[in-house]
């Protein structure tokens, strides 16, 4: 416990010692005496390591561990002492309450809504157990361990891996035994230290999180683990999807359509907007596995020349040209209906330098482009995005001054996209005002003029 203690690396450590360092709570400023820097952190963390600076680093960087973090969970954090206590300031820490009972219960490996078994080709993953409503919430996990890509930018292999075995040893001993069961990928880890097996847990299973607005350190972004979630495999046609919450360090996973009792509950680790090659090439270049999920495994059924086998690859080629036309026609539309105040933070995979800031509405869209782009998120099973197209139809619509065309479909925007991005976000709060007055949106006859005619 730091409450009151201050804790100091041993000056001969062989792995600690070109860094000694002091963590305490309570010091004024981060500050060299003696032989040893002192840090001032302002949480009382069950567990804090030594630290590691790296050459030329800003700051150094350490391994947080809080034991009552979530009602006893745990979580543990490597980052800078900075960076830690700014974490330790936010609501996630300071209103307990608000993370509290949000996990799955560690006793109870099944819910009723899934539970986990052998999936062939892919490993362990969660199978739906009851039907599942379309935005029902699946799961939520509050993280396991966040490690700041500085770790892996700034400090050397065996120092980031040291790091990661003190954050995993030192979590509640349920929890540290749950992150270690999780798949390190290859199956023959005998020759691995415990470091290194974490280390590859780690790859296997984390999430890119990017900073939020307020945190100090807006360019580096952390790498979480949310270990039930981890099991969760991937699917180029997903039927759930997950969004952080950051005021709860939490990862949230929703149904994007009905599932069934019976099927596989799927996340995707990709933007499935993507051609067939390129998706497979990513997962097998940056996760280490060949794709097989079914939309992947069209047409490399047994032989690879059977009847079968053409039907297979026939619909492969007619997937990747439907996906070739909704990448052009959401592309063209983003760019018409891209509101003023939108600061391009959404990766749509548009660059800057294409942007209108919605001010130049364009005689190349229509409402038939935006339907099509419907018709096809829909044909293609993209669920997860489908409420993107919805909002560009309801805009296009209203663009034409089609009042009732276009409060239907930001009404399906919105029924869509609550449960995905949330009631707050700035896309949804715009489309509120859409729904319930077009002729007053900003975007109202934006493409005909206001006396009705096409621009
Ligand atoms: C985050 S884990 C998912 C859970 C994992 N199957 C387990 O047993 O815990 C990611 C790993 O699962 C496997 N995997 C996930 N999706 C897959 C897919 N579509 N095809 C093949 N393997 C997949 C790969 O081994 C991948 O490295």
């Amino acid at each position: 416990d730091l409450g009151g203690t201050e804790i100091c690396t041993t000056g001969d450590d062989p792995i600690f010692q070109h860094y000694p360092v002091c963590i305490s709570r309570g010091k004024s400023k981060t500050s060299l005496e003696g032989d040893y820097h002192h840090i001032e952190i302002s949480h009382d963390w069950t567990h804090a390591s030594p630290c590691f600076k790296g050459y030329g680093a800003e700051a150094p960087i350490c391994a947080f561990t809080d034991e009552t973090f979530a009602g006893g969970r745990g979580i543990s954090i490597i980052t800078t002492p900075k960076r830690a206590n700014y974490l330790a300031s936010t609501q996630a820490f300071t209103a307990p309450d608000l993370v509290h009972g949000i996990n799955p219960a560690s006793d109870q490996p099944t819910t009723s809504k899934y539970e986990m078994r052998l999936v062939p080709g892919k490993g362990m993953g969660l199978i739906a157990t009851s039907r599942i409503r379309r935005g029902d919430l699946i799961m939520a996990n509050t993280a396991s361990l966040m490690i700041d890509y500085r770790a892996f930018n700034e400090l050397s292999v065996s120092q980031y891996t040291t790091l990661q075995e003190f954050a995993v040893t030192h979590l509640p001993p349920r929890h540290a035994a749950a992150l270690l069961a999780l798949s390190p990928h290859t199956t023959n880890t005998s020759h691995f230290t415990r470091a290194q097996l974490i280390d590859a847990i780690a790859a296997t299973n984390g999430f890119d999180i990017d900073p939020t607005d307020n945190d100090p350190d807006q360019h580096h972004s952390f790498f979480v683990l949310f270990p039930d979630i981890a099991r969760m495999n991937h699917d180029c046609r997903p039927n759930a999807d997950y969004r952080y919450e950051p005021h709860r360090l939490a990862q949230h996973v929703r149904a994007v359509r009905d599932i069934n009792p019976g099927e596989e509950i799927t996340l995707t680790y990709i933007d499935p907007l993507g051609l067939r090659a390129a998706r497979t090439g990513r997962l097998k270049n940056t996760w280490g596995f060949e794709c097989a999920c079914p939309l992947c495994s069209l047409g490399s059924a047994t032989t690879g020349n059977g009847p079968e086998d053409a039907v297979g690859k026939a619909r492969s080629a007619a997937s990747d040209q439907r996906i070739e036309r909704i990448i052009e026609l959401r592309q063209k539309l983003q760019r018409v209906w891209k509101r003023d105040d939108d600061h391009d933070d959404d990766d749509n995979g548009l660059e800057d330098d294409n942007d209108t800031g919605g001010s130049d509405p364009s005689k190349t869209t229509s409402p038939a482009m935006a339907e099509l782009l419907v018709t096809l998120y829909e044909t293609e099973r993209l669920w997860g995005g489908l409420h993107e197209a919805y909002i560009l139809a309801a805009l296009e619509y209203s663009g034409a001054g089609d009042a009732w065309t276009a409060i239907k479909y930001a009404s399906l925007g919105l029924e869509w996209g609550i449960p995905m991005l949330g009631a707050a976000d700035e896309d949804v709060v715009d489309l509120k005002k859409l729904a319930e007055n077009p002729w007053g949106h900003w975007s109202w006859k934006r493409t005909v003029g206001k006396e009705g005619k096409r621009k």
